[in-house]
């Protein structure tokens, strides 16, 4: 048997390399309930509760031994730019389409596939250190992000970032690039990566460009990943140009299905909300990202749900954000609400957990966010010995307003250990790595590091 506590040497290793029936013991749910939970090397969850340890011990291959920790499941971050990560810092308080136009678009168009590499290298390690199984990722050269995305183990559904303003041969590349990527996704054989066709916005996509994508989505039942209605001068123009929001935009084109993400819905309209209710959509509210580049209102949570729509969660990139840390997320998320919308009981800690959890899993399209039996095991087990955990009053309190990533000691993703103790293999080499991508992003920009 594998000993769950100090990584020093090659055996212990070993804990990280494949899966294996596994007990974790005496872990302590959000209700409060002592359990053990074990799950087999399918990585699925076969028992929880408090005798689990007794009748299962002889089947599991490695103990982890689970006292003085939370289980809680993995996190889903729904909307994300994961090789972002490399601009982290580079250009902060400014305007949204300033911001885009003037700093973001100008270097990302230095991008190579090495770069974003590295990028989602350091993405998914940021992510596994901060509780992150699962993330939507829109950005460029997606088959170098889906080798990162495998080689870290951690799940995701892919998107190659489609901008064309209405350029018919910019258009035929960037489906020529989705399609590329749908391909190599499904060569992998990987069940925890997919593919999603990712028109970026309403308003770099035009709707003729944007019917395509639909078709494109529904062929081949992939997800649509998309930006909608994060700034009034979004839907100012839409209603001007096209007399219609965004959301009506996109629905005329095909795009709203049960299949369909869309990150931010600052300014959606209750009409708005309504029809995103009725076509099954999902929204990512990214509440870091939209304060920081002060788009101006909150995401009308409140409306959405009363129309039935998921609402799930993202950080965006690492250049809005600045981070990937889902519980910062989660904290913000609670407190933007009842700030903006001026409602004190609005986006309770409970409902931020599933927003964050389960309401993730079912906007990505798999089962998972819970820990029961039959689930996939998708678990992190939070440290209760940190100060942000003591006392213990409500755990679910303390998961949404009060820890961040750091209490995060343990993180498992379908059944195999990525973190243990905080340790993650290979952590020197990703960031030996990436950071010299960073710079060498910056030289070949012509900017000096
Ligand atoms: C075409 S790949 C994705 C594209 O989106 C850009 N991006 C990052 N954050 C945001 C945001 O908040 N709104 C709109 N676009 C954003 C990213 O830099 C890529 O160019
Ligand atoms: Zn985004």
């Amino acid at each position: 048997m594998i000993q769950p506590h100090g990584i020093s040497s090659i055996q212990d290793k070993e804990l990280f390399l494949k899966n294996r029936s596994t007990l974790i013991t005496d872990v302590l749910l959000p209700n409060k309930k002592q359990v053990d939970i074990w799950y087999d090397d399918t990585g699925i969850i076969r028992a929880v509760g408090p005798e689990v340890a007794k009748e299962h011990r002889s089947e599991a291959d490695i103990t982890l031994d689970g006292s003085g920790t939370l289980a809680i499941p993995g996190l889903v971050n729904t909307h994300t730019h994961g090789a972002m990560t490399l601009l982290r810092g580079y250009a902060d308080d400014m305007h949204l389409q300033q911001w885009l136009s003037e700093k973001i678009w100008p270097l990302e168009a230095h991008l190579t596939g090495d770069h974003v590499y590295w990028g989602t290298k350091l993405a998914c390690l940021e992510m596994i250190k901060s509780g992150t199984v699962a993330f939507n990722d829109m950005y460029f050269f997606m088959k170098d992000a889906a080798r990162a995305v495998d080689e870290s183990k951690i799940r995701a559904v892919l998107s190659h970032g489609i901008i064309t303003f209405g350029n018919e041969e910019k258009f035929e590349t960037e489906l020529k690039a989705t399609d590329d990527v749908v391909h190599y996704v499904r060569s992998l054989h990987s069940p925890l990566i997919t593919s999603a066709i990712g028109p970026h916005a309403p308003y770099t996509v035009p709707p003729d460009h944007l019917s395509i994508c639909a078709e494109y989505g529904h062929k081949e039942k992939i997800l649509l990943h998309t930006h909608l209605a994060e700034t009034k001068q979004e839907v100012d123009d839409c209603q001007k140009t096209y007399g219609m929001t965004p959301t009506a935009l996109l629905d005329k084109a095909g795009c709203l299905s049960d299949r369909t993400v869309a990150a931010h819905g600052c300014w959606l309209s209750e009409d708005d909300c309504r029809l995103l209710g009725e076509r099954g959509s999902h929204i990512a509210h990214n509440p870091v990202s939209n304060m920081k580049l002060a788009t101006g209102r909150a995401m009308p949570y409140h409306w959405l749900s009363d129309k039935g729509v998921n609402v799930s969660l993202g950080t965006d990139g690492c250049s809005s954000n600045n981070n990937l840390d889902m519980l910062e997320e989660m904290k913000i998320a609670a407190i933007c609400q009842k700030f903006f919308w001026n409602l004190d009981t609005l986006l309770p800690a409970a409902e931020v957990l599933s927003m964050a959890t389960s309401c993730g899993a079912k906007a990505l399209g798999y089962a998972g966010g819970e820990i029961k039996e039959g689930m996939p095991a998708d678990i992190l087990l939070v440290s209760l010995h940190c100060p942000s955990m003591i006392p213990l009053h409500n755990p679910v309190s303390n998961i949404a307003y009060s820890a961040d990533g750091g209490a995060v000691d343990t993180t498992i993703c379908n059944g195999r250990i990525l973190m243990r103790n905080r340790y993650v293999p290979d952590e020197n080499e990703i960031i030996k790595g990436a950071s010299s991508s960073a710079d060498d992003l910056l030289n070949r920009a012509g900017i000096m590091a």
